[in-house]
């Protein structure tokens, strides 16, 4: 490919996002070589299959189908035959309505206050999205209300959250796909156990808990209202649920506007992604070139650089969109996976990391490749931070990608008169190598559009990836030995007529724990 030819064939601008990948270490060869390997993978195929609804998720018997709750358009989405789009239209009503009643002041507390903390209590895909988003539309969030997370089962979490909220004019949304998930269950509990203890009459529940979840029995059980649970559905993947009512603190803390926005952004990823063709795909690119890294340079991980503050926790959440989704060993057809499947995501936000990390991607002996994420406007202007933030985006792009030779620095350090044994010695130290893979993905500025797409640019990035690799990127079963391993370790702790275990390591830290908690109960 012909150098200055290079940026304009190796950008790609889809649903207000533009990517340039020209900093790649690819050419039109390997590029339609890994483009080759997706048609064999059939794609096209795979691709059209999770948008009809198709059961995709083959070990759960399930569709994978986030892209119908945020369709736009009037087509509609069959399950089993059947149009899923009327329910989710009549949600998102649901969602408006419940949304309009809190801002205009008319729901209120037991004691007849309008509501001023939102808590979300949900871990996960009911917490990750959620958080993501809302955080990256900080400048459209409405003035009175303030947003809070109980995630962990540390106790601390909910502690730190029941100092700061009051219990006349907070809600709390039990976000849960499940509604059997440890961690929300106990911090639901105890959330509603505080209430009952601050002076909430039991049959005033109804003001300030509110649920989400596919559950409904187990919502009903734990006392939620029934017209106060929203439904989600089986074929939503927890980490892919922020389209959905999981999502409601966004509206509610901004506005249903806003939320419809958000998804219309993601509507137009989606219908770039269903679209266009492989070569100007930018999932697709993004997807070639992390297997073009992971397998074939024996990349382990991938850093995703967000050069927006409001874009902080994107990382966290696609940890779980990304690691949950193809840390897999086995393919779809049962057999060991014998090639390196998802990466290891990491990240964290720019310029922070610049005075961190930002050593080893430079002169560390890994090769991690980099997507530096940056809008061009900041919605929150001070000065020329924003000049100084892209300045710095674009410096570490080129840094990484061009380094600084040898050569360069042996002159320099001749010009400032080292000696010779001292150039010998610094010059190798202070070389930068470049040829770093970094990828610039760039937006207008952080609308709540660009936010939708981001996100789901991401989501399909991993779904390719699922496919080409031949891995279910919508199961989870790794997840579920810990929870049961927990759940016996939990009684064993209380219990210490419960047999012990055959690993000495695990029964002495049993015993211990024990010991200090019976000591800590005679001192009380
Ligand atoms: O929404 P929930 O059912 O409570 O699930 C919350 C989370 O916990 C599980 O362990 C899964 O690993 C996640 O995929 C899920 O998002």
């Amino acid at each position: 490919m012909e150098q200055p030819e290079r940026c304009r064939q190796l950008t790609i601008e889809a649903a207000g996002l533009c990517l340039d990948y020209s900093h790649h270490r690819v050419t039109a060869e390997s590029l339609s070589d890994l483009l080759e390997l997706a048609r064999e993978a059939r794609l096209e195929e795979r691709r059209e299959a999770m948008l009809n609804g198709s059961t995709i998720n083959t070990s759960e018997q399930r569709a994978a189908l986030h892209t119908a709750l945020r369709n736009r358009s009037q087509r509609p989405v069959l399950v089993d035959g059947s149009d899923v789009m009327p329910a989710i239209r009549d949600t998102l009503e649901r969602m408006r309505a419940l949304c309009q009643h809190v801002h205009s002041g008319e729901w209120t507390g037991h004691t007849g206050k309008p509501i001023k903390h939102i808590v979300n209590i949900g871990i996960g895909g009911s917490f990750l999205g959620v958080k993501t988003a809302l955080d990256g539309l900080r400048p459209f969030h409405r003035e009175g209300l303030t947003a809070h997370y109980v995630v962990n089962v540390d106790p601390a979490d909910l502690a730190a959250t029941l100092k700061v909220i009051d219990p006349e004019t907070t809600l709390f949304i039990v976000a849960s796909k499940s509604f059997s998930t440890l961690e929300t269950r106990v911090n639901a509990e105890a959330a509603k156990a505080w209430m009952l203890e601050q002076g909430m009459p039991a049959q005033d529940s109804h003001r300030h808990f509110i649920a989400v979840s596919n559950n409904i029995n187990k919502a009903t059980q734990f006392g939620i209202a029934p017209d106060n649970i929203l439904p989600l559905w089986d074929w939503v993947g927890g980490r892919y649920s922020l389209w959905s009512a999981i999502g409601l603190m966004i509206p509610l803390m901004t506005s249903f506007t806003v939320f419809e926005r958000l998804l219309h952004g993601a509507y137009s990823m989606d219908e770039h992604f269903r679209i266009a063709p492989l070569e100007q795909n930018m999932p697709v690119i993004m997807a070639l070139l992390g297997i073009w890294y992971s397998n074939y340079f024996g990349a382990q991980s991938h850093a995703v650089l967000t050069y927006a503050s409001d874009l902080e926790a994107f990382p966290a959440h696609l940890q779980q969109m990304d690691m949950e989704s193809n840390g897999k060993r086995v393919t779809t057809e049962g057999q060991p996976a014998s090639w390196q499947t998802g990466p290891v995501i990491w990240g964290g936000v720019g310029t922070n990391g610049q005075h961190a990390y930002h050593q080893l991607l430079h002169q560390g002996t890994r090769l991690i490749p980099v997507d530096i994420i940056i809008p061009m406007v900041s919605q929150s202007p001070i000065g020329e931070q924003q000049d100084w933030l892209f300045a710095h985006a674009l410096a570490q792009s080129q840094a990484l990608a061009f380094g600084c030779s040898e050569e360069t620095i042996r002159d320099e350090l001749a010009k400032e008169g080292a000696s010779q044994e001292m150039i010998d010695t610094l010059a190798p130290q202070k070389t930068i190598p470049g040829n770093k893979p970094v990828s610039l993905l760039v937006m207008e500025s952080l609308t709540p559009e660009a936010l939708g797409a981001l996100i789901a640019l991401y989501e399909h990035k991993v779904f390719v990836q699922g496919v080409i690799w031949g891995i279910n990127s919508f199961d989870q079963f790794g997840v579920e030995l810990g929870k049961v391993l927990g759940d016996q370790i939990f009684e064993q702790l209380n219990d210490s007529t419960l047999c012990a275990s055959e690993d000495s390591a695990l029964n002495q830290w049993i015993q211990r724990y024990r010991r200090i908690h019976n000591r800590c109960n005679d001192n009380r």
